[in-house]
């Protein structure tokens, strides 16, 4: 396909995502199924056009003054690829599979129109009704933070330390350009380009050995403040494909007891395979069956509970840009509900003196600082742990993570405009 053909393809697709409400990876997958001559790179290409569109969806559409799809992919183009017009004009040529050529309203708008008197949530991409939550975590930096949250995120790699180490994997992957990230002692970072090619991982040698997983280092990160340690008895509540239930086995070196399950059986399916890849061999996976509580059979005996709550993922939007503009008023309520109870779920399973770590992927305050408030006020046996002391666990990048990240009274917020990794919130709760 010629890049004029792609253009015309991903301004298809961007009119079905929204004519049909289909989420975009889906939309993609049917694409390539149905047009089977376009080959790996034409669907990465294609697919990078599209995901770029809708982290630019709604400054895009004010640039050229228009919200058709053709209007959003020009629009990207000049804000997110810095294309000028001469060079988008040879590519709308009216061609036999090329867009249009650029109409005089187009052309206007790329001349004389920009972002200077945007709103906020245009400039920076995110739902207008979401400017309240965000200026409540944010405040004046809730433009910049947001911008940050569309922009485009790194593959980041963890270390699997029960089987790797990082200076060897480095070593085998530096022809995909692994570099160290900056906190995480075991991650590695890849960064992509403008089209969405994977990078193939699966297909390396470190990853079937089960070396290597992938990770935000932010998630990585997360596991880590939770302090898990050789020897504890560690329940993942909220366990699902097992993203955290690895990095956990791999901080407790194979000793003591890791019991991980989910509420839905279907979520916990990749468990299995990836803890075997892994070496892991102190894990217990507790599927539910029915009514009965997997965890029964466990009373005030845990050192730690890690919750991994379910969450509104706002911050996920840069590897899910389509997720936001999907997202609900009503979708934030049901979660605060589901954080709710998994936190009650945990309480019966701490031992004293046990900890249960809560963490979310999302930014808003709802979800992370006043839900842990709540959950204080009505168990006041359990007590904040000030977050000086759960960074400890970065040794020499403490002080540096502690500048960067946001601290909150009731734990740290990780965004990418702060610490280049996904937004993760990250709360430690002790029982007296
Ligand atoms: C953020 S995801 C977990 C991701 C996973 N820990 C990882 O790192 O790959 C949240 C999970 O919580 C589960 N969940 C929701 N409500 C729950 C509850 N009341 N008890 C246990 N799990 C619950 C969901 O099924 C979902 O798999």
């Amino acid at each position: 396909m010629t890049p004029a053909a792609r253009l015309s393809a991903a301004i298809e697709l961007i009119d079905t995502i929204e004519k049909d409400r289909v989420p975009a990876a889906k939309a993609l997958k049917e694409w390539g199924t149905a047009h089977r001559f376009a080959g790996s790179g034409d669907r990465a290409a294609i697919a990078g056009l599209v995901w770029d569109v809708l982290r630019r969806y709604a400054s895009s559409a004010w640039l050229m003054d228009s919200d058709t799809a053709r209007a959003r992919l020009i629009g990207m183009l000049r804000l997110e690829r810095n294309m000028d017009t001469p060079t988008m004009a040879a590519m709308f040529d009216g061609g036999r599979y090329a867009p249009a050529p650029l109409t005089e309203a187009e052309q206007a708008a790329l001349a004389s129109r920009s972002l200077a008197d945007a709103p906020a949530s245009v400039a920076s991409d995110y739902p207008e009704w979401l400017d309240p939550h965000l200026a409540k975590v944010f405040g004046e930096t809730r433009a910049a933070e947001a911008a940050a949250m569309a922009s485009r995120a790194p593959l980041d790699l963890r270390i699997n330390t029960l089987k790797g180490n990082r200076d060897k994997v480095l070593r085998s992957l530096a022809h995909l350009g692994a570099k160290p990230t900056p906190w995480s002692p075991n991650g590695l970072r890849i960064e992509l380009g403008a089209d969405a090619r994977n990078p193939g991982i699966q297909a390396e040698e470190d990853f079937i050995k089960g070396a290597i997983e992938v990770q935000d280092e932010g998630s990585q990160l997360a596991a880590l403040l939770t302090a898990a340690k050789p020897g504890e008895q560690v329940i993942d509540l909220c366990a699902g494909a097992g993203g955290k239930t690895l990095a956990l086995a791999a901080l407790m070196q194979g000793k003591g007891r890791l019991i991980a399950t989910d509420r839905d059986k279907r979520q916990l399916a990749p468990i299995h395979e990836r803890l075997s890849r892994a070496g892991v061999h102190n894990a217990e996976i507790r599927t539910p069956k029915g009514e009965a509580d997997p965890l029964a059979d466990i009373r005030s005996t845990a050192d730690l509970v890690v919750i991994d709550a379910p969450c509104t993922g706002t911050g996920t939007w840069r590897r899910n840009p389509d997720a936001k503009w999907r997202m609900r008023p009503g979708a934030l309520e049901i979660r605060l509900k589901d954080q709710a109870e998994v936190l009650e779920r945990a309480v019966p399973l701490v031992k004293a003196g046990g900890r249960i770590a809560y963490i979310t992927c999302s930014v808003l305050s709802e979800e992370n600082g006043e839900q842990v408030r709540a959950f204080v006020a009505r168990h006041p046996e359990f007590s904040l742990v000030p977050s000086e002391q759960t960074a400890s666990v970065l040794w020499d990048k403490a002080d540096a993570f502690a500048e960067a990240a946001l601290k909150t009274p009731e734990g740290w917020l990780l965004t990418p405009r702060r610490t280049g990794t996904d937004g993760f919130f990250v709360s430690v709760l002790k029982k007296a």
